[in-house]
C-alpha cells in the first residue's frame, strides 16, 4: 500500500488513475491545480506522483522540481499529450522517473510502471544502458555528458517516438541509433541504416520508398524500399539534411500518416518503422537557409540527442583506448606520454579518427613493441611546437643517455681494476652496447619519419630486412647471427 499523488486538471484522468490504483489498495490523493498541490504536499508524504505538465495555474515542471526538492524519495511519472512530448524530455532531464502519453492506450503498461517504481525503485537506466552497450560494439565511457546521453537514449528507446541525433562527423551517430534500436522493443526487428548523403538525389526516393516495375528505365521489377525493409524495426536516416525538398515532402507524409507510395506505384502502403534521423549540419540553420522543411524538422525533432565532440570529453580517451585494445584482444598498451599527446589534440574527425590513429599505431608497433610511445603517432600530433619539442626529447634518448653513462662507467671500472679482465665478459658488454645503440638510432630515425619504415631505411642506409632484424634482435634479445646479407 502506498500514498500516491495525482496532479491533473482533467477530472477524468484523476478518476481513471484513482480507480486503477485504488484497486491495488493504494491511497490516492487528487489535486486539480497548483494551489491544491501546494496544500497537499505539505500535509502528506507520497511514494509516487503522476504529474500533468500543463496546469492552469502553474507550470508542471516547476511542480516537478519542487516535489523532487521537498520529497526526494517520491517517484514521479510525468503525463503529456503528444504535442508536448518535448516537455517530457525536459522533465526526464529534471529528474522525473518516466513519462506516459495521454490519451492512455496501454493501461497494463501504466500498472506495470507504477508497480515497478513502487516495488523496486527505478532500475538505474545507466546500468541497463551499459548492459546493452556491452553486447554491441558500443563504448559509453565515464564522462558526465556521455552518461547523461546514454541514460536519456535508453529511456527514450522504450517509447515510440522519433529521435533526432545531432553530432559532428564521426561522433558515433550510427552507433547511438543502433543502441536505441537494441534498447527498444523493436530489437528483434531489422535495424536499417541509410546514409542519405551517400545516395544520389535521383535514387534516394526509390531507395527509401521502393519502386514499381517500369517506374523508370531499368526498373525491371518491383523493388522494396528501406521503409518496407525495416518493417517494425528502426530506420536510421543519417545525413537527412542531404535529402532533396521533394524527398522531404514524402518523408513528412510518412512521419505524419505512416503512409507512402512506391515510386511509380499506385497503392498506398503503411510503414510501422520507427524513424531515427541524424545530421552533422544544424537543421535549424538549414531551415533558415531554406534547404530544409520546417514542418519536417518539427516532426523529427521530438527528442533531440546531441553527441558531444571528442574534444569536449577528452577524459574518455584513455578508457576508449583500453576498451578498443580489449576488443582487438591485443596485449598492447599506450604509454602515458602518448595518451598525453592524444589528449592535447582537437579531434576534428572524433571517435572515427581516434580509431584510425589507434589502428595505425598498433600496426606500426606490431612485432616491435608492446608499449605504444608517441613516435607511433602521425605527424599531426606534433605540429604544436611545444609538443614537437617534447616528443623530440622523449624518453628513448634519455634512456639511451643513461644507458651510455652506466655502460661507460662499467667499462672504466673494468679498465681500472687491478685483476685481469675476462675478455669474453668485455666482448659481451660491447655486443650489448652495439645492440642498444643500434636500436636507439633506429628508433630516432623512425620518430623522424613518424613510423615510416621505408623512409627510415633510406635515411639510415640499410635494407628493410636489416631494419626488421635489428628491431627483432632488441625485442627478442636473442643471439645475433654472425652475418646478415642484405
Ligand atoms: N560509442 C562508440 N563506441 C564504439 N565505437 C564508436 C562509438 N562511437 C563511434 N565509434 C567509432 O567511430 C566510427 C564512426 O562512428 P559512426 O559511423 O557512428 O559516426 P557518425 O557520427 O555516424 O559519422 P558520420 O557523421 O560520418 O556519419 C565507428 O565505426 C566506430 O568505430
Amino acid at each position: 500500500m502506498a500514498n500516491i499523488l495525482i496532479v491533473d486538471d482533467e477530472q477524468e484522468i484523476g478518476h481513471f488513475l484513482s480507480y486503477l490504483l485504488s484497486e491495488k489498495d493504494h491511497i490516492v490523493t487528487i489535486c486539480m491545480s497548483g494551489a491544491d498541490y501546494e496544500r497537499c504536499v505539505t500535509e502528506q508524504e507520497f511514494q509516487l506522483a503522476f504529474l500533468d505538465v500543463r496546469l492552469p495555474d502553474r507550470n508542471g515542471l516547476e511542480i516537478l522540481q519542487h516535489l523532487k526538492k521537498v520529497q526526494p524519495m517520491c517517484k514521479v511519472i510525468v503525463m503529456t499529450g503528444y504535442a508536448n512530448v518535448k516537455t517530457a524530455v525536459e522533465a526526464i532531464r529534471l529528474g522525473a522517473n518516466d513519462f506516459i502519453e495521454k490519451p492512455f492506450d496501454d493501461i497494463e503498461d501504466i500498472e506495470k510502471l507504477a508497480d515497478e517504481l513502487l516495488e523496486n525503485g527505478p532500475v538505474p537506466s545507466l546500468s541497463c544502458a551499459r548492459e546493452i552497450a556491452s553486447k554491441m560494439d558500443c563504448f559509453i565511457g565515464s564522462s558526465k555528458e556521455m552518461n547523461q546521453l546514454f541514460t536519456l537514449a535508453y529511456k527514450f528507446a522504450q517509447k515510440n517516438i522519433t529521435v533526432l541525433i545531432e553530432g559532428e562527423t564521426g561522433t558515433g551517430k550510427d552507433v547511438l541509433a543502433n543502441f536505441i534500436h537494441q534498447a527498444s522493443r523493436r530489437a528483434d526487428y531489422p535495424y536499417v541504416p541509410v546514409n542519405c548523403g551517400a545516395i544520389t538525389e535521383s535514387l534516394l526516393e526509390s531507395e527509401l520508398f521502393g519502386h514499381a516495375k517500369g517506374a523508370f528505365t531499368g526498373a525491371a521489377k518491383d523493388r522494396k524500399g528501406y521503409f518496407e525493409l525495416a518493417g517494425k524495426g528502426t530506420l536510421f536516416l543519417d545525413e537527412i539534411g542531404e535529402a532533396s525538398l521533394t524527398t522531404q515532402v514524402k518523408l513528412l507524409r510518412v512521419l505524419e500518416t505512416g503512409e507512402f507510395i512506391k515510386v511509380g506505384g499506385e497503392t498506398t502502403q503503411r510503414s510501422q518503422a520507427r524513424v531515427i534521423a541524424a545530421s552533422h549540419v544544424n537543421l535549424h540553420e538549414a531551415v533558415e537557409h531554406g534547404s530544409f522543411r520546417e514542418d519536417l524538422l518539427y516532426r523529427l525533432d521530438v527528442v533531440k540527442l546531441r553527441i558531444p565532440p571528442l574534444r569536449e570529453r577528452l577524459e574518455d580517451i584513455p578508457a576508449f583506448i583500453e576498451y578498443y585494445l580489449n576488443q582487438l584482444e591485443l596485449d598492447l598498451s599506450f604509454a602515458p606520454e602518448t595518451i598525453d599527446c592524444l589528449c592535447q589534440y582537437e579531434w576534428p574527425g572524433n571517435i572515427r579518427e581516434l580509431v584510425n590513429v589507434i589502428n595505425r599505431a598498433v600496426a606500426l608497433a606490431e612485432g616491435e613493441s608492446t608499449r605504444i610511445t608517441p613516435h607511433y603517432l602521425p605527424a599531426k600530433f606534433f605540429t604544436a611546437p611545444s609538443l614537437a619539442n617534447k616528443v623530440e626529447s622523449e624518453k628513448p634518448e634519455i634512456e639511451f643517455d643513461d644507458y651510455l653513462r652506466i655502460w661507460q662507467q662499467d667499462i672504466l671500472e673494468m679498465w681500472k681494476q687491478d685483476k685481469d679482465t675476462s675478455l669474453p665478459e668485455l666482448l659481451d658488454k660491447i655486443k650489448a652496447f652495439e645492440t642498444e645503440a643500434t636500436h636507439a638510432f633506429i628508433q630516432k630515425a623512425l620518430r623522424k619519419t613518424v613510423g615510416d619504415r621505408k623512409e627510415a631505411t633510406k635515411n639510415l642506409g640499410i635494407s628493410m630486412r636489416r631494419l626488421r632484424y635489428y628491431l627483432n634482435e632488441k625485442k627478442n634479445t636473442r643471439e645475433r647471427e654472425p652475418m646478415l646479407k642484405d
